[in-house]
């Protein structure tokens, strides 16, 4: 399950980051790759410091906030966001992220998730390709804009041929571990959220959100 986040950050909300990226330094993205990634991984990060930590701020800020994010993922671990740049040619090849990523705790990725910081027409290439067992999917997001989707699926960055794409990326170890279970209970979550809409706290709604907070109850991890 892909799902888009549409506008997770206000333009003021990308306004401040760009901000804080132009003054920022990066490194080569090779450093936070696994040892197969880094031979595809040829785009920069930002250095871990104050801008790096105020970007994770508002972001982290900003999933708090985002209903969808949350009834999507079930975030139990959200590592710190990375900010990458490509330019001249930079892309990241087909990579499988590592299952396990260490910061403070070690943490399993269920979830990867890009937020979009620049404006899509001013960048060329680029798309990030997902691919699916009978295709593959490409996503190219409007600034302040974020996609989610299973760390499970291979996935690439093509290469930026004109201007720079700016985006921050993390990962997201979720209550619910597989992702077969995860869109059950977001397909009865957005399913009953509807009949609230449209009816109220009606019988069935209760016993959509009974079955919903039950099936929760096998399936998560605390
Ligand atoms: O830049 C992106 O959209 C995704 C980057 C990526 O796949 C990664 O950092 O593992
Ligand atoms: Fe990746």
């Amino acid at each position: 399950m892909i799902i888009p986040l549409p506008n997770l950050l206000s333009d003021n909300q990308v306004k401040t980051i760009m901000g804080l990226v132009g003054s920022a330094q990066f490194e080569d993205g090779k450093n936070t790759a696994g040892w197969h990634a880094r031979e595809v991984k040829n785009n920069e990060q930002m250095t871990q410091s104050e801008p790096l930590k105020e970007i994770n701020q508002i972001l982290s800020r900003a999933l708090q906030l985002n209903e969808l994010f949350n009834f999507a993922t079930h975030p139990h671990i959200i590592r710190p966001f990375l900010v990458s740049r490509c330019k001249d040619q930079g892309s990241y090849g087909t990579h499988i992220d590592n299952a396990l990523m260490f910061h403070e705790r070690t943490s399993r990725t269920d979830i990867s998730m890009t937020v979009f910081l620049s404006p899509p027409n001013s960048y060329e290439g680029g798309d990030l390709v997902i691919e699916e067992p009978a295709a593959e999917r490409r996503f190219r997001m409007a600034a302040g804009s974020a996609i989610v989707y299973p760390s499970t699926t291979l996935h690439r960055v093509e290469p930026v041929t004109k201007g720079e794409r700016i985006v921050a990326c993390t990962w997201v170890q979720s209550r619910i571990r597989s992702a077969e279970q995860r869109e059950i209970l977001f397909d009865m979550d957005t399913a009953r959220r509807s009949l609230f809409q449209k009816d109220g706290k009606s019988r069935e709604f209760d016993l959509m959100t009974k079955a919903h907070a039950n099936l929760m109850r096998r399936w998560s991890d605390v």
